[in-house]
């Protein structure tokens, strides 16, 4: 780790109003890195305060209470994840963080249900916990919202006209997911950690984190490991591996990975937004130079979710 390498900080206010200068340094935050931090994003802080509330209060019941609501009570995995549930690091020991999965807040006859389509079904909600519900739904919605203004202005960065994602953006399959680290261990299992270094899946990733730190990224070029400490008020935005393979890997996913040394319990809040689920990715026009090939052949985003979902969970 080293300070030598910082992680931008972004205007959204000027991102969204298509800011030659800030749309430059966008895409170059997007070559080197695939993160940088968005500041003047808009979501109202009093919002973002209420989910970590709700977050700390669900983490708080006993593991019986939060069973209720595990998430393989439900076929498309919504719900409590317990710890080490996960393994984001081939080869690592499994993840010290507990989560909750939020998907859209579709009823058991919505089409896309009915329909067996991947990762779509209702939510499940923690009983006794009247605001947890509505405080999860706003949210969601705030954030596909800005997610979708993160597109345009990617599509900006590619030299691509501003609504080019807008198809993309449309009935987008998101997950928000709540996530609770314990302070690590003082004797790890070799390559104990609380998140295994990963890329992420999706398009855009917004996460918000609380003031304990221990958010790493990897720089590509140097190989090292960089600090992502929080800044008060800020999204740590990190684009996945669907950017990666849409760009030809002009735009890069990163690898990122938590250790939570600060001896205290850790609260994030990823927001994952995969786009439509029948969209097709394929190599963008202006990411392939003459006498290039895609990497990649085409997929639809629910396939490339459902393949990286089973990755990961050992399916
Ligand atoms: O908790 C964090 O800060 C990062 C979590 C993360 O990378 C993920 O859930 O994909
Ligand atoms: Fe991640």
């Amino acid at each position: 780790m080293s300070g030598t390498i910082t992680i931008p900080v972004l205007s959204g206010q000027k991102l969204f109003a298509g800011d030659p200068a800030e749309i430059a340094a966008l895409r170059r935050a997007a070559e080197r890195h695939g993160f940088l931090y968005l500041v003047d994003h808009g979501i109202d802080p009093a919002l973002i305060a209420g989910v970590f509330e709700q977050a700390h209060a669900f983490f708080a019941r006993p593991d019986a209470d939060k069973d209720a609501v595990h998430l393989d009570r439900t076929r498309h995995r919504l719900g409590w994840e317990p710890l080490k549930a996960q393994t984001l690091e081939e080869g690592s020991p499994p993840d010290l963080k507990e989560g909750f999965y939020v998907g859209p807040d579709v009823t058991a006859d919505d089409p896309r249900v009915l329909a067996g389509r991947f990762g779509v079904g209702p939510n499940q909600w923690p009983g006794d916990m009247p605001e947890f519900q509505a405080t999860m739904n706003a949210y969601f919605t705030a954030a596909a919202s800005l997610a979708a203004d993160v597109m345009g202005a990617l599509a900006l960065a590619l030299d691509l006209p501003g609504d080019y994602f807008d198809d993309f953006n449309r009935d987008a399959s998101c997950r928000l997911r709540l996530l609770h680290y314990p302070p690590q261990p003082a004797n790890p299992q070799p390559g104990e950690k609380g998140c295994g270094a990963h890329t992420d899946f999706g398009s855009v990733t917004l996460l918000l984190q609380d003031e304990a730190g221990g958010l790493q990224v990897q720089d590509v070029v140097t190989g090292e490991w960089i600090d992502a400490p929080p800044i008060a008020g800020a999204y740590v935005v990190n684009l996945g591996d669907l950017i990666a393979r849409w760009t030809n890997h002009r735009f890069q996913s990163n690898p990122h990975r938590v250790i939570n040394r600060s001896g205290k319990e850790r609260y994030s809040v990823p927001f994952f937004f995969t786009g439509n689920p029948d969209y097709v990715v394929e190599c963008l026009p202006t990411c392939l130079a003459p006498g290039e090939t895609p990497k990649y052949p085409p997929i639809t985003t629910e396939r490339h979710l459902a393949e990286s979902y089973a990755r990961t969970y050992g399916g």
